[in-house]
Parts: C-alpha cells; sequence; structure tokens
C-alpha cells in the first residue's frame, strides 16, 4: 500500500480523472478529501466508493474560482482527516470556442478556475503543509496542453502551460520544507470535458489514429502516475513533469 496512512486532497473530485484518482488513491491506502461545484450525487458517490475500501473520505463543496474556498477546503479537510500529505490540484474546465470571437467572460472564468483557483489552492495547501512540519506533495493535472496548442483552446492552453510553471517555482520556494511539486500532463482523456468535442466521430478516430498505444485515455490511467507523486517512490522528484498520453506527443510522423 503505497499511500498507507496518508491523507490526499482532490479538487474537482465528483466525476472524471478527479473521481477516478480519489478513488485510486484509497485503493492505494489514502483516506480523501474531495472538493466539489455543483455535483453532489457525484461526490455522494465517490465517498460511498472510498468508504467501500475501508478508508475514511469527506465530500466538501465550493467553487475553486472564489479564493475563499481554498481556506475552506483545506480547513474542513483537515477538520476531518487529521492532516494533508498530498494534494491534487485537478479541477479544470475547457469551454471549447474560437480565438477571434472570445467572449471575455468565457476567458475570464477559464482563467480562473483553472489558473487563479489553482494557485489559492495549493497556496493554502502549502500553508498547512508547512505548519504540519513534515513535508507532503502536490500535483497539477496540468495538461499535454501546456507543451501544445488548440485552435479552440487559445483560452485554455495558457492555463496549463501557466499551472506547471506555477509548479516549477512552487517546488522552489517550498523545497526548504520538503514539499515536491509536480505536473501530469493527460493526453487526450474520454471525459466530460471533451464529451462533446469528440462526438464529432471524424475527430475522435483522427485523435485516436495518433495515439501511439492505439487508444484515448480513460481516467483510471491517471491513477498509477498520481499515487507514485503522491507516494514516497518519488521521494526525489520534484519540479517535475510526466505525459500521460499513451505516446501522442511524440507523434510527428
Ligand atoms: N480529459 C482530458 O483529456 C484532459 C483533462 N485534463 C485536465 O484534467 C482535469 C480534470 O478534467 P476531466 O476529468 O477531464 O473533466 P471533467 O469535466 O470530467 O472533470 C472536471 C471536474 O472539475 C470540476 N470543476 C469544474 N469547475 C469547478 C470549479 N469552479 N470548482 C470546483 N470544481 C470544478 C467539475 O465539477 C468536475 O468534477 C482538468 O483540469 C482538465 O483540464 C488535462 C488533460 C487532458
Ligand atoms: C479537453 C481536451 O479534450 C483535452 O484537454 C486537454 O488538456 C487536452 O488538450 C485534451 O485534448
Amino acid at each position: 500500500m503505497l499511500l498507507e496512512g496518508k491523507v490526499v486532497l482532490v479538487t474537482g473530485a465528483s466525476a472524471g480523472i478527479g473521481r477516478a484518482v480519489a478513488i485510486g488513491c484509497a485503493e492505494h491506502g489514502a483516506d480523501v478529501a474531495l472538493n466539489f461545484s455543483r455535483d453532489q450525487a457525484g461526490a455522494d458517490g465517490a465517498v460511498a466508493a472510498i468508504e467501500a475500501l475501508g478508508r475514511r473520505a469527506v465530500a466538501i463543496q465550493g467553487d475553486v474560482a472564489d479564493p475563499q474556498t481554498a481556506r475552506d477546503f483545506i480547513d474542513r479537510a483537515v477538520d476531518a482527516l487529521g492532516r494533508i500529505d498530498a494534494f491534487v490540484n485537478n479541477a479544470g474546465i475547457c469551454p471549447f470556442h474560437a480565438f477571434l470571437d472570445m467572449p471575455v467572460e468565457t476567458f475570464e472564468r477559464t482563467m480562473r478556475v483553472n489558473l487563479h483557483g489553482a494557485y489559492f489552492m495549493v497556496q493554502a495547501a502549502a500553508n498547512r503543509m508547512v505548519e504540519q512540519g513534515d513535508g507532503g506533495s502536490i500535483i497539477a493535472m496540468s495538461s499535454i496542453s501546456a507543451l501544445v496548442g488548440g485552435e479552440y483552446q487559445t483560452h485554455y492552453t495558457p492555463t496549463k502551460a501557466g499551472l506547471h510553471s506555477l509548479m516549477q517555482s512552487a517546488a522552489i520556494a517550498l523545497g526548504r520544507h520538503n514539499i515536491r511539486c509536480n505536473s501530469l500532463f493527460p493526453g487526450t482523456i474520454l471525459t466530460d470535458i471533451n464529451k462533446d468535442d469528440l462526438a464529432d466521430e471524424n475527430k475522435r478516430r483522427s485523435m485516436e489514429g495518433r495515439v501511439p498505444l492505439g487508444r484515448l485515455g480513460q481516467p483510471e490511467d491517471l491513477i498509477g502516475p498520481t499515487v507514485f507523486l503522491a507516494s514516497d517512490l518519488a521521494r526525489y522528484v520534484t519540479g517535475a513533469s510526466l505525459l500521460v498520453d499513451g505516446g501522442l506527443y511524440v507523434n510527428l510522423q
């Protein structure tokens, strides 16, 4: 059990990748606190799945775009589970839209959820880890989009590059506290975030065709990399990033 006795916090954990890694961390021995924004039923389902594994779980509602949510989530998670060992910044949105007529509200909301929200969450988690005094692991669900562009993602890809940059700077700021900060770069993973985009059969086939491992990702593909970075096996890994994309990024031709 790589995460036996550890407490892991995950944002945006009522669905998709966040839900999978929350349950996956519990499968590896962790107690888990889940942030969710609106989907109470999804959050309750994830809590039930974790409790069925014999681990403790708590779901706490909050919009990560609101800076107050960060302190509230960390405080209530620690009240319920006692401490934080690993924090997974996962919550994110990607409302696909063309560049030339990007609505200001869509641009600003994407920035606030994906990047500003991450900043305040990571800061609040780090402050708690510093108070605890025995280190910790912070993991950002960045993206392959930190490295490459997307025609309908001009508001989104900068948030993912920014999130990885935050991990790099935080790794320096927090290294003296033995708090490690790393990014995961998922490729295309089948979740609600791209359900509409990939409903176009041609696009979906073309995306699948570019993946050397021959399939698009599933949320559960992120469990192993998350558990590794949260665990003591990764004790000398900080400021790093790991592509979890089936080889998509390297497939130029
Ligand atoms: N699915 C994919 O292909 C990829 C996803 N990612 C990233 O993975 C993360 C998870 O996305 P998916 O699971 O794919 O999508 P998803 O749409 O299934 O999950 C996103 C989660 O974030 C939550 N969320 C959204 N806005 C929130 C807010 N303001 N406050 C709190 N929670 C909020 C949603 O309720 C949901 O639980 C995102 O940061 C996304 O950018 C990165 C690379 C690829
Ligand atoms: C939402 C996209 O399908 C998904 O998100 C990312 O970060 C990657 O760009 C994927 O294409």
